[in-house]
């Protein structure tokens, strides 16, 4: 029997690599200079027509920093009204009035806005430039007064690990729809010296759990898989049966999509796994999109858990976390190996964990 493959849930789509900012954890080392052989208008059209025809997943315009790609409203347009629910990722240190009623127009439907600290020290060290933070707030001020939805971004790394709480509060302060954050991953300019310890993970990761059961506001921890193990470990003790009524989308999803329901495509229309995993899976100007995502290799491998070594591949939480595959890689080479950044030590046996 020929094995269906499921359609991408979620696109994250590099629409440039160039950015007006340098920051000391950026996966795609953006600078202002731009690779001369990006994917053009038409390229990009092409792309969504392919994508479209495919599924209907939320396209992730990212970059580098899209809003310096002046055919984004374009694309996010011909997104639209191919059916994509489009969202735009952004430093938001260029949005103007004007950026966002075009936004508006094109149908983007949320914004992601980076803010890597309660304060503006912590987030310019983070973002290579004095007055990032002031310029995203006042980016923020825009989105408000214009009535745009929009979520915040918070890296975490060993620079803002304390700060973490209070960003989260200046998240809601600002009138955030949701918090979504990113545990830093070594590759681009990140660095592994950067990388909070596998303990403050686990702290993290806890508390952000307690914090989701009270939030008004959506939370999600993403390049964290170890979420959804402790997520079912805390809901075992309390005696709570995970469900979409008891723990919402989280119930449904699984640590790392990456290759399963998500990719990345950069600037140049080479397709990964995720932004932060470099092992290729295809270029869309040698194959279809469709051909990629159904027969890629790296994809095959991430699709099934038997693939994954070390004690990710005997541990009884390995179909809903499965480990960062590109933290593994950048520590061994081999993005099957096992997570590097889990304290946990599975049971001896492997059998299916049973909550
Ligand atoms: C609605 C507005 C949203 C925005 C603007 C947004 C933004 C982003 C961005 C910028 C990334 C990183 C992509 C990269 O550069 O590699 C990302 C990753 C991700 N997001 Fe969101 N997101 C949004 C909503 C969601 C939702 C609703 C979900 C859940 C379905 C989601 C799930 C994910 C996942 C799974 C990743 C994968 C990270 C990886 O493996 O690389 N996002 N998102
Ligand atoms: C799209 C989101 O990805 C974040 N981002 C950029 N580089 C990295 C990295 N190396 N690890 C984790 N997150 C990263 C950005 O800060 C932005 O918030
Ligand atoms: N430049 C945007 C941000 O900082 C999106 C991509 S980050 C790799 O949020
Ligand atoms: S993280 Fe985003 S804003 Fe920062 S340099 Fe990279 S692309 Fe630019």
């Amino acid at each position: 029997m020929i094995a269906m493959t499921n359609a991408p849930r979620l696109i994250a789509w590099e629409l440039t690599a160039g950015c007006n900012l340098n920051c000391v954890h950026c996966r795609g080392a953006s600078t202002s200079s731009v690779p001369a052989d990006e994917l053009t208008t038409d390229e990009a059209k092409h792309f969504i027509d392919e994508v479209a025809g495919l599924g209907k997943p939320i396209l992730i315009l990212s970059g580098g920093e899209p809003l310096t790609r002046s055919d984004v409203f374009e694309i996010a347009r011909y997104g639209t009204d191919a059916g994509l629910r489009v969202v735009l990722a952004t430093n938001g240190t260029l949005l103007t009035p004007e950026i966002v009623e075009k936004l508006k127009k094109a149908g983007v439907q949320r914004l992601s806005i980076s803010i890597d600290g309660a304060t503006a020290e912590t987030h310019d060290n983070f973002r290579g430039m004095p007055g990032a933070f002031e310029r995203t707030l006042a980016g923020i001020e825009v989105l408000r007064k214009a009535d745009f939805p929009f979520q915040i971004n918070t890296t975490v790394s060993k620079r803002n690990l304390e700060e973490i709480h209070k960003t989260f509060d200046l998240a809601k302060e600002l009138g955030a729809v949701a918090y979504h954050v990113f545990f830093l991953v070594p590759t681009g300019r990140g660095e592994e010296s950067d990388e909070v310890s596998p303990a403050d993970y686990e702290r993290i990761l806890h508390w952000f759990y307690e914090m989701q059961k009270k939030s008004e506001i959506q939370l999600k921890a993403t390049c964290a898989p170890h979420y959804f193990r402790i997520m079912r470990q805390q809901a075992k003790k309390e005696g709570i049966e995970i469900s979409v009524k008891t723990h919402g989308y989280e119930a449904m999803t699984k640590g790392c999509l990456g290759g399963t329901g998500f990719c990345f495509v950069s600037s140049v229309g080479e397709v990964y796994p995720c932004g932060y995993l470099p092992v290729l899976a295809g270029k869309l100007r040698e194959q279809p999109f469709r051909e990629i995502w159904e027969n890629s290799e790296v994809f095959a491998k991430l699709r099934n858990p038997e693939e994954l070594k070390g004690k990710c591949g005997i541990c009884e939480y390995k179909k809903v976390c499965a480990g960062c595959r590109a933290r593994a890689y950048a520590a061994t080479g081999d993005y099957l190996e096992e997570e590097p950044y889990c304290i946990y030590r599975p049971r001896k046996n492997g059998s299916d964990q049973d909550d």
